[in-house]
């Protein structure tokens, strides 16, 4: 084997590519011959990610989801192994450093056997939906671990948008097929727009069971043949047949009572007459133009700029520069959740210009874009991938609902459609909709993808991952994760393990630790980056649904404090709506200026 070899820097997002020689002993086990690792193809835009972070902040509950994590945990508590899935036909192994101690139970050579490799594009079986499944249900639900991928837990029509309801429901038994209900789930991963209003599936919504086709089931998945019924699932019941009614039944069709032969045909007029029809003409609808991403971008930060100007104007009314201004002005950029570092910053520098003379909002807006700018330009940098490593390992972490799943999916879609070989791995193992929507995703994508059953080892899964994209060849590996909360101490302790068992095939992976941040959170977001940063080592952001009705400011104010790189942020639920961040498109949409 070749000793020296270019290590390739790919920078991701932006900019090009750096070539620096690599001393062998970076080589990870099983990494693949120098040319081969030179050879990748190159990738969008550069920078290193850096790890670490300091104290941990006490965390606060996050109300409304509490309740489902500390569901989590029970199921957790009850998760079977994962030895109960049939065996994928799974390439051969060569496990560099078995897994020891207390991991060894999940991510040793045993789970190797239940994971699921998916190639692109292979047809893809459905899985019963989140809410829907046990052990998510709001009320407590004993989890069902044994039931395998497959066991078809349909969508009911009324559920919204891509991200898939969390929470469970009342199971009834349908006649919704797999078909429709991986239907249902992609159409939802694509109606954006249509669907951003719809609310949220709750228990009560009563979502429906799916009897599965027996070719539906998953190929390398199948249930353990002591599969209990759940409650609300009536395992192994017919359905009834849908018979039609009885003609004298139908409406309109009573005995002796015939319907009009045509009621919509109007009467002809008499002579002399003419039919007018005043009605309006019902128009097509136009089609609307997709805003670019940028004016989605401001109009999502719209409300923060427009009650920031707002402000500021009726502040700067007729008045001249001082210390009460300053400190009133100081104050409304704290709500606006920039800051006070920030804050300070931006009257700092309007005092320095300005104090004792007139002031407009306008003078006060451009300072402000112009100081926002300088915070957060050393932050906007490029998601650098070390091909070198074959694969670069991407950790995705975060909050329930934060967007892991989607920004893995548009992440996918970025690097294979730049000719790289990805796979992706389905780490939430809480969430069935979440297993799916990354097979989705995968398939959509051209990427691999392993998944195992709903409940079993997150970091099992992601050491076989790992061992499975290296004999692969894979460019890059990237792994969702279970959303949690960040005060919930034995989940994110699960997150610390899954990063230490990455950490035994190679010490330096995962390569990127991503953590997903939604725009609308506000100040709640600035502790979960201090502690997912802990825990996990987070080495860079990407803020999400910044189409949203978003609370821009607060990346601002992590910026400053954190000064982790921000690699992308997301403006949609499209595959295309992941735009590199640029420091100064933010800071002159949330100073609501217009772009110079
Ligand atoms: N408007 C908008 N919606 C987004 C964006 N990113 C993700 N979403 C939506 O946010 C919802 C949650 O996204 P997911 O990707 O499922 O989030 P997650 O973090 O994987 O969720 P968990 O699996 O519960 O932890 C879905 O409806 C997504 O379509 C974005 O940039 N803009």
């Amino acid at each position: 084997m070749a000793i020296g070899f270019i290590k390739k820097i790919f920078s991701f997002g932006k900019d090009t590519v750096e070539e620096k020689p690599v001393p062998a002993a970076e080589v990870a086990p099983g990494m693949p011959a120098a040319d081969e690792a030179a050879t990748t193809t190159s990738v969008p835009s550069g920078h290193l990610p850096h790890r670490g972070g300091e104290g941990a902040a006490e965390a606060t509950a996050e109300g409304d989801r509490a309740a489902s994590n500390e569901e989590r945990a029970a199921t957790e508590e009850a998760k079977p192994g994962m030895h109960d899935l049939a065996v994928p036909p799974a390439p051969a192994t060569s496990t560099p450093e078995a897994i020891s101690e207390e991991d060894s139970e999940s991510a040793g050579p045993t789970a190797r056997e239940n994971i699921a490799v998916e190639e692109e594009s292979a047809p893809l079986p459905i899985s019963p939906l989140a809410g829907e499944m046990p052990g998510r249900a709001e009320a407590g639900e004993a989890p069902i671990g044994d039931v395998a991928l497959g066991d078809g837990v349909a969508t009911p029509p009324s559920v919204p948008s891509g991200h898939l309801p969390h929470e469970g429901g009342d199971q009834s038994e349908t006649e919704a097929t797999a078909e429709e209900n991986r239907a249902a789930i992609e159409e939802a991963m694509t109606g954006a727009d249509d669907c951003a209003d719809l609310p949220e599936v709750t228990q009560g919504d009563a979502p429906e069971i799916a009897t599965p086709e027996p070719e539906a089931e998953l190929e390398n998945l199948a249930a353990p043949p002591d599969i209990a019924p759940t409650e609300g699932v009536e395992a192994g019941k017919e359905s009834a047949p849908i018979l039609s009614p009885l003609v004298g039944e139908m409406p309109g069709r009573a005995e002796g009572v015939e319907a009009p032969e045509n009621p919509a045909t109007a009467p002809s007029l008499p002579k002399g007459f003419a039919a007018s029809d005043q009605r309006p003409k019902e128009q097509a609808p136009t089609p609307q133009p997709k805003l670019s991403w940028y004016q989605r971008l401001r109009r999502g930060l719209a409300r923060t700029s427009s009650q920031l100007t707002g402000q500021i104007a009726s502040l700067f009314t007729k008045r001249k520069l001082d210390e009460a201004t300053l400190q009133d002005l100081e104050d409304l950029l704290i709500q606006a959740d920039l800051g006070v570092e920030t804050a300070m910053r931006i009257t700092d520098t309007l005092s320095s210009e300005r104090y004792g003379k007139d002031v407009t909002g306008e003078d006060v807006s451009r300072i402000m874009a112009g100081e926002i700018t300088k915070v957060l330009a050393p932050v906007a940098k490029p998601l650098e991938l070390d091909l070198s490593h074959k694969p670069h390992v991407i950790l995705v972490v975060g909050v329930n609902g934060t967007g892991k799943t989607t920004t893995i999916g548009k992440l996918a879609a970025k690097l294979s459609g730049a000719g790289l070989k990805v796979m992706l791995a389905a780490g939430d193992t809480f969430r069935a909709a979440a297993i799916e929507q990354l097979k989705i995703w995968a398939e959509r994508t051209k990427s691999d993808i392993v998944a195992s059953k709903l409940g079993a080892d997150a970091a099992g899964l992601a050491y076989e991952a790992y061992q499975l994209a290296r004999e692969k060849k894979s460019d890059v590996l990237i792994i969702d994760t279970a959303g949690r909360l960040q005060n919930k101490a034995e989940l994110m302790a699960e997150l610390e393990k899954i990063v230490r068992v990455l950490g035994k095939l190679d010490p330096d992976a995962p390569h990127t630790v991503l953590q997903t941040l939604d725009a609308t959170t506000g100040q709640n977001a600035l502790q979960q980056v201090e502690i997912f940063r802990n825990v996990a080592g987070v080495s860079g952001l990407i803020m999400t649904k910044l189409d949203g009705t978003a609370r821009g400011g607060i990346l601002v104010a992590i910026s400053a404090k954190h000064k982790l790189p921000v690699y992308f942020i997301g403006v949609g639920e499209g595959v295309d709506d992941l735009e590199p961040f640029e420091a100064k498109d933010f800071a002159e949409a949330i100073a609501g200026v217009a772009a110079a």
